[in-house]
């Protein structure tokens, strides 16, 4: 075996109903007396509950999936006028992400609460939406140097959402298995994160109060988030950030519905790992695209980007991107002939099965 690997340094407190004293303690540590609460939408309530015994430097709560630039310069303007001293982030990964967006020039430190499952608390990955073309990088500036998970936070998050949150998480893990950087150790993070996942998403759609079902979510979405800022960004990650940044789609329920698709196509070149992932989503037929439809059906995940409103006359455009993006790593080869048909496939809601043939014919 050789390999490099290298794990994210963050601190990680967990615990249900202790976010606002973990979150005080925290500034604390940092001395920080003019924070800066970036929340928004329906994550703005938990925020105002955690932060109720601080002062705030500044109060932001305009936020925006996939971080359109003109919003970033907006709260980066905010933030230095404000001379915030830290960074707290209290919702999904758009917050997140704009709070790394305000970290990465400023080199503030920020401190995330994360209220979905996206992952985006414990990657060093940015993103930013400018002209229909999301660009990412990496930088350790962002990497939030705490991240306070407190499940009783995600329970107001509607079970569709945390259905396809929890399969942005799915979706790293996967992704994880054949990307650029992929290796012993984020794989075994990966296939550890799906198997809570699994669990966790049986068990929110069962009782969506279930505090041990979301602890089992935010456990598994570290993990599965630990896995693929170490792996990479693999072919699932690029059809996304195609599908998020050029056509607006929603980040969540782009990443659940292409998935099953990704996991066709390149599953049957990766036999011996693709068996590891079928145990882990708690199947014994070996088969990780079966044992995959199967938990869809099981918790009724989300199965058609027309739902979504991707449309029949995107996909050539998305095809064209993606086929730019996608890693000469992965594991089945990508044509445009092969990737046109994951789409359409993807779009209408077809079989995931029907790609996995297509693939191995091209
Ligand atoms: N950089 C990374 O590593 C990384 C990883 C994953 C996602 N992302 C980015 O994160 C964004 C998507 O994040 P997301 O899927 O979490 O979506 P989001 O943050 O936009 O949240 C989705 C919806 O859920 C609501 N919500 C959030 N928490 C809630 C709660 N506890 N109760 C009720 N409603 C709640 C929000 O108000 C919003 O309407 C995308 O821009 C994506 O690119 C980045
Ligand atoms: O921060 C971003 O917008 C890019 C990284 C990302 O979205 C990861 C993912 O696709 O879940």
């Amino acid at each position: 075996m050789v390999f490099e690997h290298s794990t994210a340094a963050q601190r990680v407190l967990f615990g249900s109903d202790k976010a606002g004293e973990f979150l005080t303690a925290e500034l604390g540590r940092l001395g920080s007396t003019r924070p800066m609460i970036i929340t928004g939408g329906s994550a703005e309530r938990a925020a105002r509950e955690i932060t109720a015994r601080l002062e705030p430097g500044l109060w932001w709560d305009e936020v925006v999936q996939h971080v359109p630039v003109e919003l970033a310069e907006k709260a980066r303007a905010a933030a230095s006028e404000a001379k915030v001293d830290a960074l707290v982030t209290v919702g999904g990964g758009s917050t997140i992400g704009l709070g790394k967006a305000v970290a990465l020039t400023s080199g503030l430190p920020l401190i995330a609460v994360p209220t979905t499952y996206a992952g985006s608390e414990a990657t060093d990955m940015w993103g930013l939406t400018e002209n229909r073309t999301k660009t990412t990088g990496l930088d350790p500036k962002v990497l939030p140097v705490t991240v306070i998970y407190d499940a009783a936070l995600s329970r107001s998050l509607p079970v569709g959402l945390s259905v396809a949150s929890g399969l942005n998480g799915m979706a790293h893990c996967v992704d994880s298995l054949w990307a650029p950087k992929a290796d012993p150790i984020n794989r075994t993070f990966a296939l550890e994160g799906a198997r809570a996942l699994t669990i966790a998403l049986r068990g929110i759609t069962a009782d969506p109060d279930d505090l041990r079902a979301r602890e089992m979510a935010l456990y598994g979405c570290y993990l599965a988030a630990l896995s693929f800022a170490s792996a990479g960004s693999g072919m699932h990650h690029k059809i996304a950030h195609v599908l998020g940044g050029t056509f607006n789609l929603p980040h969540a329920q782009v990443h659940a519905t292409v998935l099953p698709y990704v996991l066709a196509f390149n599953a049957p070149a990766v036999p011996e790992v693709s068996a590891r992932l079928a145990d882990a989503l708690g199947a014994d037929s070996g088969d990780a695209t079966e044992a995959l439809s199967s938990l869809y059906r099981e918790i009724d995940a989300p199965r058609a980007l027309a739902d979504i409103g991707f449309t029949e006359d995107g996909i050539a455009e998305a095809v064209e991107r993606s086929l730019k993006a996608i890693p000469a790593s992965n594991p089945t080869t990508p044509t445009e002939e092969n990737l046109t048909a994951l789409l359409r496939a993807a779009r209408n809601g077809d079989d995931p099965a029907s790609v996995s043939v297509a693939a191995q014919q091209a």
